[in-house]
């Protein structure tokens, strides 16, 4: 058995340096192909740059449509997924070498939002933290950055209506959809004392993601609300009594070690943000569409709100309602569906529910989450 070993190394060895040649030869390939799309990702700028004005050099439908094809076409063995997210990066280096896309998100940095907006933007945008929702929407009215990314609903909690709120203010689009699993790990940093916790520091929506295994494990420790996971995380890095409740890129970011994986209470938790920017989303063949509208607090008000939909045939994925700020019982609904307000049905059901409304306002058509 032994004397049979050095034969079988030097076999392996032989195998190992003909595949790793054939890698070589591969990943050549690839690179004079990469750069051969990024040439033609230049080309594209200057046909951009010479029709004028206000060049839109970054494409939602058009990138939607690139990813989709990307998980169409794979037959393995990488998933559809895999193979999407290396795609969204090339494409974001391409469209980096035009403009880099300027986006703004929730921060600090290490949070969910962060995160997000390098799913859905790819590593070579750049992004820029700001403490607040309302901030978020105010950077891209102004102009200081392209786009903006803002959670809108979690799978446990619910919706987050400070993002609602802030569209009966603004002139913005929804520009695009993402949608995040979230994993919750329990971390301390190196001066923690794990058998010494007092004090679990985290975001409030992430303490009640986690509620059931809280009790179930820390019954007695003092759970405090922060502004974010990432300030959560922070703040456990002085401290030898606390630990924070929060995400990988927080972890990373601030160096804490992870003591319990994966600990909220669904496993299929979700979190689904908006892309908010200036124009409006041409169709890329499967979109989404959300409305807000006001409706005086009458009887049947939502039933004839909704009752276009149906006659149109139209799939509505969520309705909220939010009390109108301007008071007088008077009621927002928030109302996605899907289809691009540009097709047939959706025109029309659009026309008849503006109709019947005090105010309808489309924020946006735009490209269902790929990733
Ligand atoms: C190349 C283009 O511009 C950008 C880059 C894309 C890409 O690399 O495939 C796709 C859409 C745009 O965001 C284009 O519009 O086709």
């Amino acid at each position: 058995m032994s004397q049979d070993m050095p034969e079988k190394t030097a076999d392996a060895e032989a195998r190992l340096s003909g595949l790793r040649e054939r890698i070589d030869g591969i990943d050549a390939k690839i690179a004079a192909l990469i750069s051969a799309r990024a040439e033609c990702a230049l080309e594209v700028a200057e046909v951009k740059k010479a029709t004028g004005g206000d060049a839109l050099y970054y494409r939602p439908e058009r990138e939607a449509q690139v990813l989709r094809r990307a998980m169409e076409r794979n037959a393995g063995p990488l998933t559809d997924e895999e193979m999407a997210r290396l795609f969204r990066e090339i494409m974001s280096a391409c469209l980096a070498l035009e403009e880099p896309v300027k986006v703004a998100y929730l921060g600090p940095e290490g949070t969910f939002t962060q995160q997000a907006a390098l799913k859905h933007f790819g590593h070579s945008a750049e992004s820029r933290p700001l403490a607040a929702i309302d901030e978020v929407f105010r950077e891209v009215e102004a102009g200081a950055v392209s786009y903006g990314v803002v959670p809108v609903e979690n799978s446990t909690e619910g919706v987050i209506n400070h993002t609602l709120d802030n569209f009966m203010h603004s002139n913005l689009h929804i520009c695009g959809e993402v949608e995040l699993r979230i994993h919750h790990h329990l971390m301390i940093s190196d001066i923690t004392r794990a058998d010494a916790i007092t004090r679990i520091y985290s975001h409030a929506q992430s303490l009640a993601q986690c509620r059931k295994w809280l009790d179930a494990h820390y019954p007695n420790v003092e759970r405090v609300a922060v502004a974010s996971n990432a300030e959560a995380a922070k703040r456990v890095k002085g401290e030898w009594n606390s630990a924070a409740i929060a995400g990988d890129m927080a972890a990373e970011l601030y160096g804490l070690k992870v003591l319990a994986e994966k600990i909220e209470d669904r496993p299929d938790n979700s979190t689904r943000f908006l892309i908010i920017g200036p124009e409006q989303v041409p169709a890329s063949g499967d979109d989404k569409t959300s409305l807000m509208v006001s409706m005086r607090n009458e009887p049947g008000a939502l039933h004839d709100l909704l009752a276009p939909f149906q006659e149109h045939g139209i799939d509505l994925t969520r309705v909220e309602t939010r009390p109108s700020q301007s008071g007088n019982w008077t009621y927002v609904f928030f109302i996605d569906f899907v289809g691009h307000r540009d097709s047939g049905n959706v025109a029309a059901a659009l026309k008849e529910v503006g109709a019947r409304a005090a105010d309808l306002k489309v924020l946006g058509s735009y490209p269902r989450g790929v990733l």
